[in-house]
């Protein structure tokens, strides 16, 4: 059997009794390690699980699924991924696979951030779609996620921005040369996704759309929020227009993961209340809240 595991999105005490039941029988565990981290390194997990851990980088879990999956139609293995299995990528590879080798599965799901974005206080049914924002390069400066934020605050729907991560990355140099030197691991920040945005604002790239909607997004009327680390005991929230945001430094929102959230253009008043009590300016809250978004019913 290979069990699909959420491991929630803080510490080794998130799994759930089902979970932490399935990776005690499992005669092996993979600990998905590309797309999410917790906050407590693997030793954490090993030590409370009682089990060895094997981490699976994404060069495995993509081009390797069969050293994975290898007798599981006779033992069990289990499969850890940070937050909820499905939530954000849904390793559908992974159980196509297991499926093409009758291999049976079982998913046993936690928390996400796709759920946990809720604690910011923007109803969960008033988001669009979920956009993952890369980082920029000398040469490339990926936009397309830009189009779907605005088709979201054309509806008044607010974006949840996920953000970059990478781990494993080769140098040119090294990846040139075919040495497997890694560069350290990197987890894009509030700060730089908010100056990436607002770099795209200025560019003002052309909608590919003709609706007259770029005006939607502006760096002192659009309001955001960020998250840090949610559902840590050092969880962060931080609101206000881009162009606060961009103001504050690194260490206003603190360690990764973060993320953010681009407010459609209509509130519900509690959401508009609720999402004041993170506001770095809440009189310039108050006054782009009320003056500048409608109001949802
Ligand atoms: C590809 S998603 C993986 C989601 C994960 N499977 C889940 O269900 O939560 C990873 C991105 O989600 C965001 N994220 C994940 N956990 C987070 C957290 N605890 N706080 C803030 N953002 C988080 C970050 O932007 C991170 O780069």
């Amino acid at each position: 059997m290979l069990y699909l595991i959420g491991l929630g999105l803080s510490d080794e005490k998130d799994v759930t009794v089902r979970g932490l039941e399935a990776i005690k029988g499992s005669d092996r565990v993979y600990l998905e390690a590309y797309t999410s981290i917790l906050g407590v390194g693997k030793e954490r997990l090993e030590a409370f699980y009682g089990k060895d851990i094997i981490v699976a980088d994404r060069d495995m879990v993509e081009t390797e699924s069969d050293d994975i999956l290898a007798n599981a139609d006779t033992l069990d293995i289990s499969f850890l991924v940070v937050g909820d299995p499905f939530g954000a990528t849904t390793h559908a590879d992974l159980l196509l696979r297991a499926d093409a080798l009758k291999i049976p599965y079982t998913v046993i799901h936690n928390a996400s951030v796709m759920n946990a974005v809720g604690a910011v206080g923007l109803a969960l049914y008033n988001y669009g779609q979920t956009v993952s924002i890369p980082f920029f390069t000398d040469s490339w400066r990926p936009d397309s996620w830009l189009e779907r934020v605005r088709e979201n605050a054309r509806l008044g729907l607010h974006t949840l921005c996920l953000l970059d991560i990478k781990v494993k990355e080769q140098s040119e140099e090294n990846l040139a040369r075919g040495r497997k030197i890694f560069e350290p691991p990197r987890y894009m920040s509030v700060p730089t996704a908010v100056s990436q945005l607002l770099s795209l604002l200025e560019e003002d790239a052309p909608s590919t759309d003709s609706t007259p909607a770029p005006e939607a997004l502006n760096p002192s009327t659009t309001l955001a929020i960020s998250l840090s680390r949610v559902g840590d005991p050092s969880q962060k929230f931080v609101s206000g227009t881009l162009e606060e945001l961009s103001k504050l430094d690194e260490d206003a929102f603190g360690g990764p993961l973060h993320s953010f959230v681009i407010v459609g253009n209509r509130f519900h008043a509690l959401e508009r209340d609720f999402a004041a009590r993170w506001a770095v300016d809440r009189e310039n809250w108050d006054k782009v809240s009320n003056g500048v978004y409608g109001v949802r019913d």
